[in-house]
């Protein structure tokens, strides 16, 4: 896939959906869930607040935003691929007290008004999008003033350092072997090929700002592996 055709990305991840949850746990070795929950600490989710969570997939970090925002707050989950969704439509079933809504749609352009919410985050889903730098102006244009955001995917480290090293091994020894033993490695080489692609930290940030965030520092999670991008509007 030399350039980014959203409804190819939108066709791969209605495929992987059924093995997704697993596949995270099992090539994170559950660390993923650790990751999440790092991420939320900068965002501090509080009650009555209405949050975003961009690329949900399966619904993940809604689910967990949404039980901080109770009582009077809302999450909306949007994701452009359906078979995630419903699978987080099915998830938010099991718990329905949770203030929880879905949408279908393009995280370049969600349609949401200005300023819709009060924070938001994204995990493993701005280094699928067609135009990263875009997808942080929309991120922008839908804080209100001085929310926080938050972005979670893989580190792009320096390509001769050791967690450079490391990320290919995982990648190319561990992720896609995994991944053709459930019939699924082409879809998982795509996570390489999308890296090698995504903009480095430091070159986030400057498109953050340039987007028209006031604070943005990217800082490596998992000894490099992992990247998280804080925002503040
Ligand atoms: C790797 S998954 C991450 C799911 C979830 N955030 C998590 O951390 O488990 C990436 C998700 O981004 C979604 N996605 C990709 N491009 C998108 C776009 N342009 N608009 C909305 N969602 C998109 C995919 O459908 C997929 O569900």
């Amino acid at each position: 896939m030399a350039t980014v055709d959203p409804r190819q990305i939108s066709d791969l991840f209605d495929t992987i959906a059924p093995r997704y949850d697993q596949l995270n746990d099992l090539l994170s070795l559950g660390l993923h869930r650790l990751w999440k929950r790092q991420a939320l600490l900068w965002l501090r989710p509080s009650p009555g607040q209405r949050l975003l969570d961009l690329c949900c997939g399966t619904g993940d970090l809604a689910l967990l935003l949404a039980s901080r925002v109770r009582p009077g707050g809302l999450v909306l989950g949007l994701d452009a691929a359906a078979a995630p969704l419903a699978i987080a439509q099915r998830r938010a079933e099991r718990q329905p007290w949770l203030p929880l809504q879905w949408q279908q749609g393009d995280a370049l352009a969600t349609g949401l008004a200005d300023g819709w919410a009060d924070g938001a985050v994204m995990a493993y889903g701005l280094r699928n999008l067609a135009d990263p730098a875009a997808g942080l102006a929309e991120l922008r244009r839908l804080l209100r003033a001085g929310a926080r955001a938050v972005v979670l995917d893989f580190n792009r480290p320096d390509s001769a350092s050791a967690p450079a090293t490391f990320q290919r091994f995982y990648l190319r020894r561990l992720v896609v072997p995994a991944a053709r033993a459930v019939g699924l490695p082409d879809q998982y080489a795509w996570l390489e090929e999308s890296l090698a692609r995504f903009p480095t930290g430091p070159v986030q940030e400057e498109l953050a700002c340039a987007a028209g965030f006031a604070a943005a520092r990217h800082r490596p999670l998992a000894g490099g592996l992992m990247g998280l991008l804080e925002l503040q509007a």
